[in-house]
């Protein structure tokens, strides 16, 4: 179980959304969803597949629209921005997207040298070859930076991924599926560096997932998404201390210690 993080400020949402409602044709995927995420947590969203996780990240991150509700991420309301002022938003957000490939015909530190390239024009190259020691030290990657991507275990990749992610300094990392199709050790050490990146540099994040070990190694607090709506909300421990069935099943049928 985590130990909660003490530096979690509460007095500060960098996530606010009141009654989100999202539905495609006539199937509603969100009805009513209110979620806060506070500066400096870990925020784990469970829910079975297809239950509009995805969804939820795509209207935070501004690439779906709402049909009613309001959403407000780093106190921008998402929906009201330009594609400009949404661009400008997007850079503060870490995405970290189980399909989120790494370019097999650059090196490692090619890898991590495209964002800044791309987005921190103004970079020295010494500031840009600082800025990737740091990031693959606090990956625990640092002699990986002149290997290829497939000379790399798919637990190493994935960390990579994190540092690219990490290299334009998010406020706010969103996690799609970190363990996903990783073994179970790699799966330790990838929550590990979850928990790590949040201490270190201090970031908010979701991090989407039906796998309950890291959602009880990773999450300051768990949501469930059931049914369009959380019905869970608190500590892991708290969200899985009910009768209710629908919630047992999930615990039963994924839970492995
Ligand atoms: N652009 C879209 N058009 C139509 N239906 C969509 C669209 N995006 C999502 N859906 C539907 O919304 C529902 C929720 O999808 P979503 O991808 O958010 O599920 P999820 O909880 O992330 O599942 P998984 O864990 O399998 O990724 C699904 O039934 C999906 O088919």
């Amino acid at each position: 179980m985590k130990e909660i993080n003490p530096r979690i400020d509460r007095s500060r949402k960098v996530i606010e959304i009141r009654g989100l409602k999202k539905a495609f044709d006539d199937f509603e995927v969100l009805k009513g969803v209110d979620l806060d995420l506070y500066q400096g947590e870990n925020l784990v969203v469970l829910g079975r597949s297809g239950t509009g996780k995805s969804v939820l990240i795509k209207i935070i991150s501004g690439l779906l629209k709402p049909d009613e509700g309001y959403v407000n991420v780093l106190g921008e309301e998402v929906d009201r921005l330009t594609p400009k002022e949404l661009d400008a938003l997007r850079l503060k957000i870490g995405f970290s997207f189980q399909n989120s490939a790494l370019y097999d015909s650059m090196t490692v530190k090619e890898n991590l040298e495209f964002p800044l390239i791309r987005h921190a024009k103004d970079l020295t190259q010494k500031d840009r070859d600082r800025i990737i020691s740091v990031v693959l030290e606090a990956v625990g990657l640092s002699q990986a930076m002149n290997q290829m991507p497939s000379e790399l275990s798919g637990g190493q990749r994935k960390r990579i991924g994190i540092a690219r992610t990490l290299i334009l300094k998010p406020e706010i990392m969103l996690y799609d599926e970190p363990t996903a199709g990783l073994d179970p050790i790699t799966s330790i050490e990838i929550n590990r560096l979850i928990n790590e990146v949040q201490r270190r540099f201090n970031t908010s994040s979701i991090i989407i997932t039906h796998d309950l070990t890291c959602a009880k190694a990773v999450g300051d607090r768990v949501v469930m998404l059931l049914d369009g709506q959380f019905q869970r909300q608190g500590t892991f421990d708290e969200v899985f201390d009910t009768n209710d069935e629908r919630v047992k099943a999930f615990y039963n049928y994924n839970f492995i210690d």
